[in-house]
């Protein structure tokens, strides 16, 4: 049997909900007044979704920005209630779904340890057992004895995590929150999710805005959109379609697409253009396409040892590549004015896709940085590739080969002989 079945869940919000109070006392006016009041106008954050999930699946939960990812995780954890439609959850819940949610603010870290652990129906006994761990891994021991009230965010998500992570509850449902606290503590969760995925069997939910985390520790993946399910199923093909989506949406909008510039005010790019093996501007290169990529500079002060650099990152800032000019090209004396500077590619071997570009330039011997700017153009690589590569983002020009083949064809022969 299933441990969490959701069945038509429909959830509807008024919009301006969140205002409520401005408009109560409108509202009320307005009647007082015997004027007619405004109907407000319904939408749904969650529309008719139907899920079973069995016990040890690792599910993610990806979408845009207000798709309903969060309202669904708090359906699940009993927090809000339907409009329409069911969820029944067979099993003791630890949600982390919000800073500070399940943590009382009032009640000290250890406190907190204890209510959390007797919410569970854990008894006094075991969660003394446990408590030392737990505030090991919070990294709060100086402060266990505050109430949480004097924590910040992040150390309250550090509480959070350490107590929901750590009190066997059948089913753990985490929104995002490795995304808070510092980068040593979000490894440190990232671990103990897979710790507790891979060795103990949880049932696990996460949402996350982090695609590729979720392709890593989830075996099925929902995606939803605009309060639906738009597809299910297994997390490659359910997080490359919501690649593909995305890139699609920054294609279209590529204006308005951040670019992030950095630089000393004496150099700026103002030009930056593929071209193929015939001079040619394209926008699109081909799969293993030949071409050099051209950067046309505006200097406005002198600059001296002057070397550059470029990469390639994903939409999502990945960086796949960089290539630096130091060893082949640093210029000695760079005079104000227009300069191009270019660097060829010898069969860029990207697999197709939407990618972006980076690059910066330093000067002096302390290579001081003058410039640095990411996400600074979109471009696509179509075409088809090899069937010997099935994902990934480069392409290996590799070949296998059976090393022993001759050994094992000489054997034969001489056994054919005897
Ligand atoms: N209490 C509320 N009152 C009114 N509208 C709400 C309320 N809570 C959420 N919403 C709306 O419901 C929709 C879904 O919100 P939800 O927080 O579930 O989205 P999400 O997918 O988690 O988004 P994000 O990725 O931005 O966190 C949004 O349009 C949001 O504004």
């Amino acid at each position: 049997m299933a441990i969490i079945e959701v069945n038509h869940l429909t959830k509807e919000y008024q919009l301006g909900h969140l205002t409520s109070l401005k408009e109560t006392a409108l509202n009320t006016l307005r009647r007082l007044t015997f004027r007619p009041t405004r109907e407000r106008e319904k939408f749904k954050a969650l529309d008719d979704v139907n899920f079973h999930i069995e016990e040890g699946e690792v599910i993610g939960i990806i979408g845009h920005n207000g798709a309903g990812k969060s309202t669904l995780l708090k359906h699940l954890a009993n927090i809000s209630k339907p409009t329409k439609g069911e969820v029944i959850v067979r099993g003791s819940v630890a949600p982390l779904i919000e800073v500070g949610a399940g943590v009382n603010p009032e009640l000290t870290g250890r406190e907190n340890i204890f209510l959390n652990g007797a919410i569970l129906g854990i008894p006094k006994r075991i969660i003394k057992q446990k408590l030392d761990e737990i505030i090991e891994f919070s990294e709060l021991e100086q402060f266990i004895d505050t109430p949480v009230k004097r924590y910040s965010s992040g150390m309250t998500v550090k509480l959070g995590f350490s107590i929901a992570t750590s009190m066997e509850a059948d089913i753990l449902i985490v929104d995002e929150v490795l995304a808070v606290g510092d980068l040593a503590f979000q490894r440190k969760c990232f671990d103990r999710m897979e710790e507790l995925i891979k060795r103990q069997g949880k049932t696990v939910l996460l949402v996350s805005h982090n695609i590729r985390q979720i392709q890593r520790l989830c075996n099925r993946v929902i995606l939803l959109d605009h309060g639906k399910i738009g597809m299910e199923g297994d997390p490659k093909r359910v997080c490359d379609n919501f690649y593909e989506q995305n890139d699609i949406k920054i294609k279209n909008n590529i204006d308005q697409t951040q670019t992030r510039t950095i630089g000393s005010g004496e150099i700026e790019l103002v030009g930056l253009y593929f071209l193929d093996t015939s001079d040619q501007k394209v926008e699109n290169l081909t799969y293993n396409q030949n071409c050099s990529i051209h950067f046309k500079i505006r200097v406005l002060e002198k600059l001296d040892e002057v070397t550059f650099g470029f990469g390639f990152h994903t939409t999502d800032f990945l960086y796949l590549t960089t290539h630096n000019s130091e060893e082949q090209l640093k210029i000695n004396n760079l005079p104000p004015g227009e300069h191009v500077i270019s660097c060829k590619i010898k069969k860029l071997p990207l697999m197709p896709g939407i990618y972006t570009i980076r690059f910066g330039i330093t000067s002096g011997q302390a290579a001081r940085t003058v410039y640095y700017g990411e996400s600074l153009k979109h471009f696509q690589i179509v075409g088809s590739v090899p069937i010997t590569i099935r994902d990934g983002f480069f392409a290996l020009d590799a070949l296998w080969i059976q090393e022993n083949n001759k050994v094992t064809d000489a054997k034969v022969n001489s056994t054919v002989q005897a």
